[in-house]
C-alpha cells in the first residue's frame, strides 16, 4: 500500500502542483482511496479523526488502548459524559462516522505494541498518523513504520506548544534519528535524593520513587536504596559521607576509603550497605499485631527524625550546606490523643483521599502539621482500605491517595531541609510530569498532521515541513509583506542520520563496568528502558545468548532466567567483555542492531547516574559502497548463524512464527483480555510518567518560549499568520 505514496511522485494531474493539486478530481479520489492508520484517539487523535473525515479520507483504522475518563471531556470533544468508561477508539469512530457516513472506520481498543500489529499490519497502510502521548509507543510505531517503509506523521503537544514532523524511510530523519531530550526519565544523583536534597523535585522524587514503593509497592522496582548502589557511590565520587545510604553512618566507608585498601573498603562498604538495607527492609514491615496508626507514627518518626539525625552526623556534608532539622511529631501535633482520634476518623472515612477526608485544599500550601496529618491518614488508609494492593502498588497520578501521600511526604522532607513546600496541585503535577493540555493546541496540531499527510499522499515529501507551534508569535521575514507574526514555524525535515540505530545499520556503543553490570541490568536498563526494545533477543559471536518473547520452550525460559543475575563478564561463552559485539533483535519491532561494548570500572554518579554510557556510532558499513555493506551484513548474519547453532536455536529470527502470523492476521480489538488491557494501561501510565515533559519534539518548540519575537528567514507558506 505504501507504494501508492511513492507512485504519486509525479503530480497526479499532469501540471497540478501543490497546493492546487488538492482541488483536482484525481487527488480527491486518491484521498478517498488512501488507507490511513491513526494511533491514539485522545486529545490530538479526536481532532485528527475529525479533520481526516472532513478532508475526504474514507478508509481509516484507529487504535487506542484506553477508555474515556471524565477528565478527558473538556478537550476530547468527540466524547460526552455518557461515553465515560467506553473505548476511546470505538466511540471516536462512531461519532466521526456521523460527520461522514460513507467513511469506513475500523476501531481497535488495543495497544499498538501488541505483536498482532506487526510489519504486515503496518505495510497495509498508505500513511501512519500518530496522536500518542508517550515515548515508548512513539518509538515502537516509528520502528515499524520505518521497517514497513510507510510514511509516518508524528505529533506532540504540551500546553501551548506543539510539533508535527514527517518521517519517511531513507528520505527524512526518522523519529529516533536524534536523541530525544526527555526520552529517558530525568534522573537525579542518588546521594542528593537520599541525603542532600535542595529542590522540591528532589523531595517529590524521593517520596514517589523511594518511599512509596518501600511502604506500599515492590521495593525492588526502585534501585535508589539497593546495597549495590550504596556501595558503588563512594568509590566513584570519593565522597565517603554521601555514600551512606538511608541512614547508614559514614564511619565505615570513610575509614575504608582512607586506608587505601580499596578492595577491603569496597567489601566493607558492601557489607555495611547490605546490613543497612536488610535493617530497613525489616523496619518498614508492619509488625504482627501492630495497629496501622502506630505503624504510620513509627515510620514518620524514623523518616523525619531519626534518619535526619543520622544524616546530620555526616559533618562533611554540612560544611557547605545548611543542615536539615528533624521534625518531632509530638511538637507538630501536641494533643496526641485528640490528633490520633482525628487521624483515625479521617482514615476511616469512605472518601479515597486523605486530604479530602481532612478538608484540606488542593490549591494552598498545607502547614507542616497538616502535612503530618495527611501523611498519617494516607498510610493508615493504604493499610486499611487498599490491602489487596500492598506489595504491588504503583504510583499513579490519577490515584488521589497516592498523590496525597507523595505530596505530604515530600512537604515534610522539604520542611526538614528548609526547601519551599508545595501545594498538592503542584506536587501532583511534578510527580506525574503533568503539563495541562490545551484544546486549541491539539486542534492546530491535528490540522497540521492532515496537511503533511496530504503532501505525502501527493508524493511530495520535499514539500513537507516540521512544524513548531509556539507560545508567542515570532516575526517572520516574508517576500511579499515584509514581516509577519507567526505562531507556527515550519522548517524542512532533517536528513536520515547515518548513525541511527533504527533507520540505518549503525551500531550503538555501550560503556559499562562489565564485571558488575548484570545481564538483567543490560536487558532492563539499557535495552528496555533506554533503547525501547520490547522483546530482546541478544547474542554474541562467542556464544552468549538471551531471549524473551513468545514461542520459547520452558527449558529455554529457565536457561534465560538463570543467566540474568550473572555479571556480563561472567556469562558462559566468554561473557560480554571489553570489545564484545552484541547483536540485538526485537522481532516485534522489526528491529536489529549491533552494540559494541567497552569496559570502564567507575563512573561519575553526577554525570552518569545510571552507571553506564550509551552512544550511537556510525559503523564503517555506512561509508562503504552497497556491495561492501552487503558483505558486512552477510558477515554479521554468518556470526549470528554460528551463534544460533551454538545456542541450539530451532527457528529463524527473521521469519515470523506461526503464532505470530496468526496474530498478525488481525483479531478484533476487543478480543484482548481485560487483564491485558489493564496491564497495558498501567504500562502506559508508567511510560507517560517516564516521558518527562512530553517529548523532545515539544521540548524543541518549548525551547523558543523565552524568545517571543524572533526573525526567521522563511516563507509565508510555512506559517500561520496572526492578525
Ligand atoms: N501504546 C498505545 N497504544 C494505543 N494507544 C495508546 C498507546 N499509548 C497511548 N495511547 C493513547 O494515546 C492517547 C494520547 O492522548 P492524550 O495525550 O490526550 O492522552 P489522554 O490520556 O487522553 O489525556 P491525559 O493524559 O491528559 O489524561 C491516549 O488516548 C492513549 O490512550
Ligand atoms: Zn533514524
Amino acid at each position: 500500500m505504501a507504494a501508492a505514496v511513492a507512485a504519486a511522485a509525479a503530480p497526479a494531474d499532469g501540471t497540478a502542483e501543490w497546493p492546487g493539486l488538492l482541488f483536482t478530481d484525481s487527488f480527491t479520489a486518491k484521498i478517498k482511496a488512501a488507507k490511513v492508520l491513526a494511533v491514539g484517539a485522545g486529545g490530538i487523535g479526536c481532532e485528527l479523526l475529525k479533520t481526516l473525515v472532513l478532508t475526504g479520507f474514507e478508509n481509516i483504522e484507529v487504535i487506542d488502548l484506553d477508555t474515556i475518563e471524565t477528565s478527558n471531556l473538556n478537550r476530547q470533544f468527540l466524547f460526552r459524559r455518557s461515553h465515560v468508561g467506553q473505548s476511546k477508539a470505538q466511540v471516536a469512530a462512531n461519532i466521526v462516522k456521523g460527520f461522514a457516513p460513507s467513511a469506513n472506520i475500523k476501531a481497535y481498543q488495543a495497544n499498538i505494541m501488541e505483536p498482532r500489529f506487526g510489519l504486515d499490519f503496518f505495510s497495509s497502510f498508505d500513511l501512519v498518523l500518530n496522536g500518542l502521548d508517550n515515548m515508548a509507543a512513539r518509538r515502537h510505531v516509528n520502528r515499524l513504520a520505518m521497517a514497513a517503509k510507510v510514511p509516518l506523521v508524528e505529533s506532540g503537544t504540551a500546553g501551548y506548544v506543539g510539533q508535527v514532523s514527517v518521517h519517511l524511510k531513507d528520505v527524512t530523519e526518522c523519529y529516533e534519528c536524534h536523541p530525544r531530550g526527555s526520552g529517558a526519565p530525568k534522573s537525579y544523583p542518588i546521594c542528593t535524593l537520599r541525603n542532600t536534597p535542595d529542590k522540591p523535585i528532589h523531595c517529590i522524587v524521593w517520596a514517589k520513587e523511594l518511599l512509596f514503593p518501600r511502604l506500599f509497592g515492590k521495593v525492588d522496582v526502585s534501585d535508589l536504596d539497593s546495597p549495590a548502589a550504596a556501595a558503588v557511590e563512594p568509590a566513584a565520587n570519593g565522597d565517603a559521607g554521601a555514600a551512606a545510604a538511608d541512614g547508614s553512618t559514614p564511619a565505615t566507608t570513610a575509614a575504608a576509603a582512607a586506608d587505601g585498601d580499596s578492595a577491603a573498603a569496597a567489601s566493607d562498604a558492601e557489607a555495611k550497605a547490605a546490613a543497612d538495607a536488610a535493617e530497613r527492609a525489616s523496619f518498614f514491615k508492619l509488625q504482627e499485631g501492630e495497629a496501622a496508626l502506630a505503624y504510620a507514627q513509627r515510620v514518620f518518626e524514623r523518616l523525619y527524625c531519626s534518619d535526619i539525625k543520622e544524616v546530620l552526623i555526616m559533618e562533611e556534608l554540612w560544611k557547605t550546606r545548611t543542615p536539615p532539622s528533624p521534625l518531632i511529631l509530638k511538637e507538630l501535633l501536641p494533643d496526641a490523643a485528640a490528633a490520633a482520634a482525628a487521624v483515625q476518623a479521617a482514615a476511616d472515612s469512605s472518601t479515597g483521599s486523605a486530604s479530602k477526608a481532612l478538608g484540606l485544599p488542593d490549591q494552598e500550601v498545607w502547614s507542616v502539621a497538616d502535612s503530618a496529618r495527611v501523611f498519617l491518614v494516607s498510610v493508615v488508609k493504604f493499610l486499611q482500605q487498599r490491602q489487596a494492593e500492598l506489595g504491588e502498588a504503583v504510583f499513579d497520578k490519577d490515584d488521589d491517595l497516592a498523590v496525597d501521600f507523595v505530596a505530604a511526604a515530600a512537604n515534610l522532607r522539604e520542611a526538614c531541609y528548609g526547601i519551599p513546600q508545595q501545594k498538592r496541585f503542584d506536587a501532583k503535577g511534578m510527580a506525574g510530569n503533568i503539563i495541562h493540555a490545551i484544546a486549541t493546541t491539539n486542534a492546530i496540531v491535528g490540522g497540521l498532521i492532515v496537511v503533511e499527510a496530504l503532501k505525502l499522499l501527493a508524493g511530495m515529501p520535499e514539500k513537507c515541513t516540521t512544524s513548531f507551534l509556539r507560545i508567542e508569535p515570532s516575526l517572520v521575514g516574508s517576500r511579499r509583506s515584509g514581516r509577519v507574526a507567526c505562531l507556527v514555524h515550519g522548517e524542512a525535515p532533517g536528513a536520515p542520520n547515518p548513525g541511527c540505530m533504527v533507520c540505518s545499520k549503525a551500531a550503538m556503543h555501550l560503556t559499562a563496568n562489565t564485571e558488575t553490570m548484570t545481564l538483567q541490568q543490560l536487558v532492563d536498563k539499557v535495552l528496555k528502558q533506554r533503547l525501547a526494545v520490547n522483546q530482546p533477543y541478544l547474542y554474541t559471536a562467542g556464544g552468549v545468548s538471551y531471549e524473551e518473547g513468545e514461542g520459547l520452550e520452558d527449558d529455554e525460559i529457565a536457561d534465560n532466567q538463570a543467566r540474568l543475575p550473572k555479571a556480563l563478564a561472567a556469562l558462559p561463552g566468554g561473557g560480554i567483555v571489553h570489545g564484545t559485539v552484541v547483536y540485538v533483535q526485537d522481532q516485534g519491532q522489526a528491529l536489529s542492531f549491533e552494540m559494541h561494548v567497552s569496559h570502564q570500572a567507575e563512573f561519575d554518579p553526577e554525570q552518569h547516574p545510571d552507571g553506564f554510557i550509551l552512544s550511537g556510532k556510525a559503523p564503517e558499513a555506512q561509508q562503504q559502497e552497497p556491495a561492501a555493506a552487503a558483505a558486512a551484513a552477510a558477515a554479521a548474519a554468518a556470526a549470528a548463524a554460528t551463534t544460533e547453532a551454538a545456542a541450539g536455536k530451532k527457528r529463524s529470527r527473521d521469519e515470523p512464527s506461526e503464532q505470530q502470523q496468526q496474530q498478525d492476521g488481525g483479531q478484533a480489538a476487543d478480543e484482548q483480555p481485560a487483564q491485558d488491557q489493564q496491564q497495558a494501561k498501567r504500562q502506559k501510565q508508567d511510560d507517560v510518567a517516564a516521558d518527562g515533559a512530553a517529548d523532545a519534539a515539544v521540548d524543541a518548540a518549548a525551547g523558543t518560549q523565552d524568545d517571543p519575537v524572533e526573525v526567521i528567514d522563511s516563507d509565508e507558506d510555512d506559517c500561520i499568520v496572526v492578525d
